[in-house]
């Protein structure tokens, strides 16, 4: 099977226009690729450019230079210079992200927040609940939160929410920015076990995960994000 995502050789540096145009460069040369199956694991000290990587590769912060390739249907894109509308595509169809937190919209249920994933690919809104229904019960989401809005959830309900929009499709790629961070271990080990089932089904993971149990536990192998740092050659 061809490799779903391939980065090479990207730079990122950030403008600080409130400060006289300041340049802090984060990371450069990050060149690595993710396999079907698998489940990459950013590694690092805290502020070395994990969480700028994982956003450079789901299109949420532009790349200075380098390429993002991403299998996306029949083709490779470059998701790094690709339009807007192409990165949204992707993001419908191939790759996932689950952010450390959840953006919540007003009046729109927990279940409905996870099913939107389903139904923005054509799945019916029924189909699409039935599958929400069965992670939230999964995740041990107590079943009287299923119709409330999100908002006023605790982190941990919250988190989990979150991780059931991102596991609810079958994307080929999918981006975990320390999903575990609010779980307690009965939540953690479901975590492990949805990302065992991804990998068994073939998906190309790469995330961030802190606790070093759940780390153990996913990693197939973990990227020391040090050696794309420009600081480490000036150390
Ligand atoms: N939007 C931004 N604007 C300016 N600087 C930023 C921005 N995002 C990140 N940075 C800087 O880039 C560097 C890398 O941050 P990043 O969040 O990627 O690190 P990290 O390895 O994920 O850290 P942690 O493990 O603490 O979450 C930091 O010095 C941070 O201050």
């Amino acid at each position: 099977m061809p490799t779903p995502l391939i980065v090479s050789d990207v730079a990122k540096s950030f403008t600080m226009h409130l400060r006289g145009g300041l340049v802090l460069p984060v990371v450069r040369n990050v060149s690595f690729s993710v396999e079907s199956g698998t489940c990459s694991v950013l590694g690092g000290p805290s502020g070395i450019g994990k969480s700028s990587i994982l956003k450079m590769l789901y299109g949420n912060y532009a790349v200075d230079s380098g390429q993002i390739l991403v299998r996306h249907h029949d083709a490779v894109v470059d998701l790094a210079s690709a339009a807007p509308r192409m990165v949204l595509d992707i993001r419908r169809d191939t790759m996932g992200y689950v952010s450390q937190f959840l953006r919540t919209v007003p009046r729109v249920s927990a279940l409905d927040v996870v099913a939107q994933p389903l139904t923005a690919r054509g799945a019916s809104v029924e189909e699409a609940r039935a599958v929400a229904s069965d992670l939230l019960a999964k995740l041990n989401l107590p079943q009287a939160l299923w119709q409330l809005p999100p908002a006023t959830f605790s982190g941990g309900e919250q988190q989990r929410v979150n991780i059931a929009r991102g596991f609810i499709t079958d994307h080929k790629i999918l981006l975990l920015d320390e999903p575990t961070a609010s779980l307690d271990a009965k939540n953690r080990a479901v975590v492990i076990e949805l990302i065992a089932a991804k990998k068994a089904a073939g998906v190309a993971m790469l995330g961030i995960f802190h606790d070093e149990e759940v780390r153990e536990a996913v990693a197939d192998n973990i990227l020391d994000v040090s050696q794309f740092s420009p600081r480490s050659i000036a150390a």
